[in-house]
């Protein structure tokens, strides 16, 4: 092993997945609010640990002084999504951006590796400002539904534990299961729509709520008690038998009373 100062050479791989993880998860919140539904589920990211690298290029015959450009996932995001469509979807984005540059891309989900791997894979050059001057890395992005996840996740755990010598019949029966998260992802994305519509009623009707319980707090500060408790009442009242109408109705009688309120005060904050 040579006698590199591992702590100092991972930095800017420490820095690339921190960047890159609040990248994508400002995506994910800016897709939400802009078309109400985001591609992404979830992000997660590592450094690869020195044992796994010195492992890895040992395997791959890289020379320690080639890690840089012979090992591409000492940085790497993980980007989960609920639908297959939807690594599409993100994988168009990553294109786009201009603060990267995408080297390759692998597709593993209409080429499954002969484990029964599935997921998207992208190599990426980043390039890091640090306190020396830019300095560009390569990372791994991998983009999975979370059905690919759960099992590329187990079957890791496997094949770290067993390696070689993962029997057979656990193989093959690995191998089913992934079949398994296939038929699971198809049968997701054939109701997508139906799902898509159950989320976003959900959404809609906490959005209802948390709305209706900021207004009626905002009432007490106009001095509108008697409302606000008697709006807390209908609330409670509505909130007891799950009645959303009711609860529809109660926000605007509520956006009215606050608006009135408003009224005079300054004419540009009518709700
Ligand atoms: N759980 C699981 N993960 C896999 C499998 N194959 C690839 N991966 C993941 O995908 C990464 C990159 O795989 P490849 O595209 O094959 O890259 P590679 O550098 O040519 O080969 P590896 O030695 O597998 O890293 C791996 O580091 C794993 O994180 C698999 O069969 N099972
Ligand atoms: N791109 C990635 N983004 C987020 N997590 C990852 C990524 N790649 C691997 N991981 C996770 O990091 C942990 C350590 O994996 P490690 O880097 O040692 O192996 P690996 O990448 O799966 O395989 P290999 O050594 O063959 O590249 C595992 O939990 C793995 O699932």
């Amino acid at each position: 092993m040579d006698g590199r100062d591992w702590g100092t050479f991972l930095l800017p791989y420490e820095q690339a997945v921190e960047e890159l993880k609040v990248k994508f998860k400002t995506m994910r919140a800016e897709l939400k609010k802009r078309e109400e539904y985001a591609p992404i589920e979830f992000v997660t990211g590592r450094v690869k640990k020195i044992s796994s690298i010195l492992e890895k290029s040992r395997r791959l015959n890289v020379a320690l002084d080639d890690v840089e450009t012979g090992i591409e996932d000492i940085a790497g995001i993980r980007i989960m999504c609920q639908f297959v469509d939807d690594i599409r979807r993100v994988a168009e984005y990553i294109r786009a951006r201009k603060d990267l540059t995408v080297l390759i891309e692998k597709d593993y989900i209409t080429n499954f590796k002969e484990s029964g791997y599935r997921s998207f894979h992208m190599i990426i050059e980043y390039p890091v400002q640090t306190a020396l001057g830019q300095k560009k890395v390569l990372a791994e992005i991998q983009i999975r539904t979370l059905a690919m996840n759960f099992w590329a996740t187990i079957e890791h755990s496997l094949s770290y534990k067993y390696r070689e010598s993962l029997p057979d019949d656990m193989r093959a029966r690995l191998k089913k299961t992934a079949e398994a998260a296939f038929v699971l992802d198809n049968e997701m994305s054939a109701i997508r729509l139906q799902i898509l519509e159950a989320q976003k009623a959900f959404e809609d009707d906490s959005n209802i709520v948390s709305r209706t319980l900021s207004i009626i707090q905002q009432l007490y500060f106009y001095h509108l008690v008697h409302e606000a408790i008697e709006a807390q009442k209908r609330f409670n009242d509505c909130w007891e038998r799950h009645d959303m109408e009711g609860l529809k109705v109660l926000l605007d009688d509520v956006k009215q009373l606050l608006n009135n309120a408003r009224k005079g005060e300054n004419p540009d904050e009518q709700l």
